[in-house]
């Protein structure tokens, strides 16, 4: 790393935790000032403002209403799919949040209960997430491409009090009807939510059942009394956001108040270059850390205005959709995933639909959820004429974990790698025997501890995974799943997955789930996922199955008839986001003799590298009869 003023404050940070980010915590409005910043008694549980008392709610709406931000706008609504735009200002928003604080409070949701939150990118999906906040609820938001099965997983782990929703999504070519997929889920779910709030769309209204309540009626102004702030400890819960792991059971990352508050607040100027009254557009989904990050959280409780867009970068109607939302509402900040890039490079490669718009306000674009290939990187770059900034994290994290400091020194830019680590992240390179790895030698990527504020301090009502998952491997460290290096600048390159967590367009899938519904077929008999490197989104996953003995494996017709079913099994089972469009129909699967499928093996021969076979193998004709299989169709 340099040795200028970033260098500095990051050794700080490291060296001096509990000064670092006590000084950072006098940007948040506490109720009670913690005095404890940092409780590091019972590792690798770390609490950071213990006795700290606040409302993120109230920092992120009220206090800027109060301090004089009332009439600027905090949310722009932008909807090219349903021709909508609309305009919230702080005091708007606060009055509807304060109402349907009111509207939970009156159905029974206190402090610690849970509140599932299945919306597509509507201001209501945000009005429910701060509304929960302010009672001090735990909202866990799932995003709308996941099907039944995976939202009734996330239910039954949840147990929520109430659900909120709406009748429909919609999507470019299609309306999604939200609420059948729900009902399926309740009905798959062994834990049942007392209520269901339902959000009627005009493009679909739903039929509502006996839990079911309107939410127009709810908040009508007559019957929704607003709710005030309720204090919450800083270490109590703000929301649980599931995550896939490498089996089909989410993992419900657990986030702080207090911590989350603070690390936030300081990521905006720092990372993003924002100030109050900046516009940020972060076109991802509510759904998504990002959107918990960069939609909601962090803008307002900087006093930003922030973009909601209900769209996609390409085809609604063009490849010019993030330029137009730019120059409409002055975005300074643009925050997508290099997927979108690549589909507007492929629509409008030439960026002729960017002269279109003045994007004279548009500082930074950043770019983070999947690997920024350095050829994303640089089209963005020449045609935006912007600082193209690729930061890394996770949902674990909340926040970057790597990134170019823009707002403290901008380093020089090295494609392919998203910069160095940020404040209170001491990220280290550990070989496969724990010991750290020299500059450019590749390893896994780990975080010593403790972890910086913000970051999860456990998984709903799972602390043994917690810790079996993630600080098992290398006692003392974070261990991220990602494999990569440092170079001799101390610049981080991250290289992809060491487990079987696919990324497919930013979207985290679990190779698990994606296999349940696979195995769940009547003709399979076994069956693996791997993802595969595509051009486009990235990664695309792949099935192989075998079938079960008496099916005509050797019928074209056949075949052809079980790969389709497999694929729309997966549709209908996981999402239509897992992309799944490739199974082969294989004779047999590479196995360890114990009788582990060898996946890193597949994922090594399909990916075009020269695979490591461990010496455990099974049978070694197995993995030669699949290997033309798996090179064929590389994209
Ligand atoms: C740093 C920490 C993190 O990693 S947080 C995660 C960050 N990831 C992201 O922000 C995701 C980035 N990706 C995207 O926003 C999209 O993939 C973009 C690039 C916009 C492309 O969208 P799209 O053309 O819909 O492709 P896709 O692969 O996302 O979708 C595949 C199919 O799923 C559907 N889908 C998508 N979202 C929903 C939804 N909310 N509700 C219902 N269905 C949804 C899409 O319509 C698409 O369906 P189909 O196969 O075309 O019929």
């Amino acid at each position: 790393m340099s040795n200028g003023a970033y260098a500095t404050l990051h050794e700080q940070s490291l060296r001096d935790p509990e000064g670092f980010w006590g000084q950072a915590a006098e940007d948040i409005d506490w109720i009670t000032r913690p005095t404890t910043v940092l409780d590091a008694s019972n590792p690798p549980f770390y609490r950071w403002f213990p006795d700290g008392r606040l409302n993120v709610c109230y920092n992120a709406l009220d206090r800027h209403v109060i301090g004089g931000r009332a009439d600027q706008a905090a949310l722009h609504y932008d909807s090219p799919v349903t021709g909508t735009k609309k305009t919230y200002t702080y005091a708007e928003l606060l009055d509807l949040t304060a109402r349907f604080a009111g509207v939970l409070r009156d159905l029974g949701v206190t402090k610690g209960d849970r509140v599932l939150i299945y919306m597509p990118m509507v201001p209501e999906a945000v009005v429910a997430m701060l509304a929960c906040a302010r009672l001090g609820a735990v909202h866990s938001v799932v995003f709308g491409g996941f099907a039944p099965q995976e939202l009734a997983a996330r239910i039954d782990d949840a147990a929520p009090k109430v659900i909120v929703s709406a009748s429909c999504g919609v999507e470019p070519r299609r309306v999604v009807e939200y609420k059948p997929f729900l009902d399926e889920a309740i009905r798959r779910s062994e834990h049942k939510p007392e209520h269901c709030v339902v959000l009627q769309r005009e493009q679909a209204p739903a039929e509502l059942g006996e839990r079911d309540l309107d939410w127009a009626t709810l908040m009508h102004p007559d019957a929704a009394a607003p709710a005030e702030c309720v204090p919450v400890q800083s270490t109590d819960p703000l929301y649980i956001l599931y995550t896939s792991g490498t089996t089909g059971k989410p993992k419900g990352i657990l986030r702080d108040s207090g911590g989350y508050a603070v690390a936030l607040r300081w990521t905006m100027p720092a990372v993003y270059g924002l100030e109050p009254g900046d516009v940020m557009f972060c076109a991802s989904d509510v759904g998504w850390v990002v959107g918990h990050s960069y939609i909601v959280y962090a803008p307002l409780l900087t006093g930003c205005t922030t973009v909601l867009y209900e769209g996609k970068p390409i085809g609604t109607p063009d490849a010019g959709a993030f330029w137009r939302v730019v120059e409409d509402y002055g975005v300074n900040s643009l925050f997508t995933a290099p997927t979108a890039f690549r589909a507007i490079k492929k629509e409008d490669s030439r960026a002729e639909h960017l002269a279109e718009h003045d994007i004279s306000s548009l500082r930074t674009i950043y770019l983070a959820g999947e690997r920024l290939d350095p050829d994303t990187y640089h089209w963005a770059t020449d045609v935006t004429s912007r600082p193209v900034i690729d930061n890394w994290w996770q949902t674990e994290t909340g926040w970057p974990i790597a990134a170019n400091p823009v707002g403290i020194e901008r380093l020089p830019i090295k494609p392919g790698s998203p910069t160095v680590p940020m404040a209170g992240y001491d990220i280290q390179i550990l070989d496969e025997m724990g010991n750290v790895a020299g500059p450019n030698h590749e390893g896994s990527i780990v975080a010593k501890l403790p972890l910086p504020p913000g970051t999860f301090p456990t998984l709903f009502n799972d602390d043994e995974r917690y810790v079996s998952g993630y600080f098992a491997a290398y006692p003392g460290y974070y261990l991220t799943g990602d494999g990569g290096y440092i170079d001799e600048d101390g610049y981080l390159f991250v290289m992809g997955r060491t487990d079987d967590v696919l990324n497919v367009a930013g979207h985290r899938l679990s190779t698990g789930s994606i296999e349940a519904a696979l195995a769940g077929h009547p003709d399979v008999a076994e069956c693996a996922v791997i993802g595969v490197p595509d051009s486009f989104k990235g990664e695309l996953p792949r099935g192989f199955v075998v079938l079960k003995a008496g099916v005509d494996a050797d019928d074209e017709s056949v075949r052809e008839r079980i790969v389709a079913e497999l694929v729309k099994r997966v549709r209908d089972e996981v999402g239509a986001v897992a992309a799944l469009k490739q199974v082969d129909i294989v004779d047999g699967l590479p196995k360890t003799r114990s009788g582990k499928i060898l996946r890193k093996t597949m994922r090594e021969i399909a990916a075009g590298k020269t695979p490591v076979v461990p010496s455990t193998i099974e049978d070694q004709g197995v993995l030669d009869t699949l290997t033309p299989v798996l090179r064929a169709n590389q994209s």
